[in-house]
């Protein structure tokens, strides 16, 4: 049996390539050329820590795949003496035809990249594409997501200023520190507070596990874009409600977001997916009018990343 490690995945896949099969991913979801239910939760008691089961099928000719990511996250495992990632995956890949298992793909790091990726197609479709301003960058939670988010938005889209604020400042103001010198910059910059850090923000993402509102509406500046990515188990906490009932909603797929964040008074504000916006069969929304992508995450999008990884990982093996 074929297993694909972590520090093999990060040697292969490259951004660019993540972004394209998630951008693939959201547009057969929008087409119908998927199938993907809502995940299994096994919620461990007396814990925060839960186990989920992503089983999904993607018909793609260079991204398809069938396939199944088996995912935990413990946000305590980053407190640990010696840290953890808190979200740790693995994703098995079937052969379409036989059923027979083709490779099982350490899932820590596409899922790292293809969450930030999938933040970042919305970006680009929801923002960028009309010519707004990629000025100020503002991340909500310095932790594994925080961190991709930051790299992957400059790279991608070039901002000049990029925020970062933590529940423990200690971690924003290192983060800060290292990828100034990681990239010979000063565009990254620790904020004291997550009012401070979003106020005039461009685009804003929130990587957190806060149970509680860390973004409220009088701070948003008209026109902006948020990449709700975090909260664990509750999928839209970290923005207050105020926010959701002035702004314009888009999931990554309907089906899934209904069961996941069904506290949620979607009616109000879903405009509907961001692959359908891409596929230009759902217009983009007026220039002044606030956007959120809240992205709960697909196994379609682990499917489109593990085929690219597997057919990578083949094309090199096959050189040597
Ligand atoms: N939507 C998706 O597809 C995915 C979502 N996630 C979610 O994104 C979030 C971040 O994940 P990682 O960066 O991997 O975790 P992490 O453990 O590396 O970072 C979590 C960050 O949240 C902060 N935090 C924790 N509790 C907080 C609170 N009460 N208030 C403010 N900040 C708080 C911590 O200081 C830490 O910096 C998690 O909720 C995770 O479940 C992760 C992967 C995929
Ligand atoms: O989609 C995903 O893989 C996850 N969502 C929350 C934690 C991991």
């Amino acid at each position: 049996m074929l297993y694909i490690d972590e520090s093999t995945v990060k040697d292969i896949l490259k951004w660019e390539k993540t972004f394209t099969a998630v951008e693939t991913a959201m547009q057969r979801v929008s087409e119908g050329r998927i199938v993907q239910k809502p995940r299994t939760m096994t919620f461990i008691p007396n814990t925060a820590n839960v186990m989920g089961t992503m089983p999904g099928y993607l018909d793609d000719k260079e991204f398809g795949a069938l396939g199944c990511k088996l995912v935990t996250s413990f946000p305590n495992n980053a407190k640990l003496e010696n840290p953890l990632p808190s979200v740790n995956a693995n994703i098995m890949i079937l052969d379409e035809k036989t059923g027979i298992m083709k490779a099982v793909i350490a899932g820590t790091e596409i899922t790292t990249q293809r969450t930030s990726a999938a933040s970042a197609v919305a970006t680009k479709y929801l923002y960028v594409n009309h010519s707004k301003q990629c000025g100020v960058l503002a991340i909500l939670g310095t932790g594994v997501q925080g961190r991709i988010h930051a790299e992957m938005f400059r790279h991608l889209f070039g901002f000049p200023e990029v925020r970062l604020w933590n529940r423990s400042k200690e971690k924003a103001k290192r983060l800060a520190e290292e990828l100034n010198k990681k990239y010979n910059t000063n565009a990254f910059r620790y904020c004291e507070d997550n009012e401070t850090c979003i106020k005039g923000a461009d685009v804003i993402v929130t990587a957190t596990n806060s149970p509680d509102p860390i973004v409220q509406r009088s701070w948003i500046k008209p026109g902006a874009h948020i990449n709700a990515v975090g909260a664990n188990r509750h999928h839209f906490n970290e923005l207050d409600r105020e926010v959701y009932r002035n702004a314009d909603l888009f999931v990554d797929s309907i089906e899934t977001s209904q069961a996941e964040m069904a506290g949620l008074n979607l009616d109000d504000n879903l405009k509907g997916e961001v692959g359908a916006v891409i596929n230009g069969t759902l217009p983009v929304s007026p220039r002044e009018r606030i956007t959120i992508f809240n992205g709960i995450g697909m196994a379609v999008e682990d499917c489109a990343v593990a085929r690219a990884v597997y057919d990578l990982y083949n094309q090199v093996k096959y050189k040597m």
